[in-house]
């Protein structure tokens, strides 16, 4: 199977390299030209559980990607708000039978992958792996993950669970899901507590967790996220999600620095969470669901995107 991983950041790159390293033929494509070309001259550069490993991968800039050779698999990875613009530049690449695959973190994509992808060829799901990006073409990988998927497309059940246990013969701990919008709103409770609350308290996952108000502060929030869930018919089982949030604190993963944290305080760039806490308090005006938590942690990560000057 022919794979191009469309947003090859931290997580991107990560899925790049474990595929490549399970035998497939899996080519990256970014829109950032220096990581492409580090990549390009010398391989991507990774730290995969404390040893340094380098993969040499084929790379395409996003901007250059013109009409290639079909992919039979694209996982795209790129952030919420690029993920119309590297859909709308690789359509040259995706054929009649090319299987879409979004694993964002976030609400409210399938929308977007609607208006350049049939909607028989899309895949939808989440992940538990992570990432970090150190300078271009250089990642950190750490930990373990999983990843949970489904069909958009009715009667497509099969093609999901092919696609599950094609990723999972790479490691990727893949499977199929026969509810991924409930799995995409538990994971959106990991990165609607998570991500914001280290990014404003400057902390990585397990420093916020050994705080003493940190299970109070989680508990509200997904709280909010089930009350606004529930009016799309979605039942969330509250004390399941804050085990589920909670196990972020585990030693395996406890050092992570989230997407968010990545964005803001390391690179001073914008920040997802209008897909996030920024999502449900959209909802929440929309539905009459008072959502207050959400509501003030969007509008402080946007004043701390303003005080940093993210780009
Ligand atoms: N990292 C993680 O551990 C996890 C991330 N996710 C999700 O996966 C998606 C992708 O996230 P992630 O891989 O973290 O994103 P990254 O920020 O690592 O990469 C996304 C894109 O941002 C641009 N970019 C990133 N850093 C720089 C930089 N320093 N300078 C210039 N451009 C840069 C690149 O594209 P361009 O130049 O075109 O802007 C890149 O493709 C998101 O939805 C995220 O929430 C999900 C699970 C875990
Ligand atoms: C759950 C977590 C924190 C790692 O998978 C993540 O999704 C992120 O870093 O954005």
């Amino acid at each position: 199977m022919k794979v191009a991983i469309a947003g090859a950041g931290a997580i991107g790159s990560r899925f790049g390299l474990m595929l490549s390293q399970g035998g497939v033929d899996v080519t990256l494509i970014d829109g950032w030209k220096e990581h492409i070309n580090a990549i390009r001259e010398n391989g991507l550069q990774a730290n995969y559980n404390g040893k340094d490993v380098t993969v040499k991968l084929p790379v395409m800039l996003q901007a250059e990607v013109g009409r290639a050779e079909k992919f039979d698999l694209v996982v795209v990875f790129t952030k919420s708000m690029q993920l119309a613009q590297m859909l709308h530049d690789i359509q040259g690449v995706l054929g009649e039978q090319t299987k879409v695959l979004c694993l964002l973190n976030g609400l409210g994509h399938v929308e977007t992958l609607e208006k350049y992808v049939q909607r028989d060829n899309i895949f939808l799901g989440n992940t538990m792996w992570t990432a970090g990006l150190t300078g271009p073409g250089k990642v950190k990988l750490f930990g373990s993950g999983s990843v949970e998927l489904e069909n958009v497309g009715d009667g497509k059940q099969d093609d999901a669970k092919q696609l599950a246990e094609f990723l999972s013969a790479s490691g990727l701990n893949a499977s199929y899901s026969d509810n991924i919008l409930y799995s995409i709103y538990r994971k959106a409770c990991v990165n609607g507590t998570m991500n914001c609350l280290t990014t404003l308290l400057d902390c990585n996952m397990g420093q916020f967790g050994a705080t003493s108000t940190a299970h109070q502060i989680v508990v509200t929030i997904v709280k909010e996220f089930a009350a606004v869930a529930k009016v799309e018919k979605i039942d969330l089982d509250v004390d399941e999600l804050i085990a589920h949030v909670e196990s972020c604190y585990d030693p395996s993963i406890s050092g992570h620095y989230p997407s968010m944290y990545q964005d803001l305080i390391q690179n001073k760039r914008k920040t997802e969470i209008d897909y996030i806490n920024g999502a449900i308090s959209r909802k929440g005006r929309k539905y009459g669901v008072p959502t207050p938590y959400c509501d003030l942690i969007t509008e402080m990560i946007h004043a701390k995107e303003e005080l940093l000057g993210a780009k």
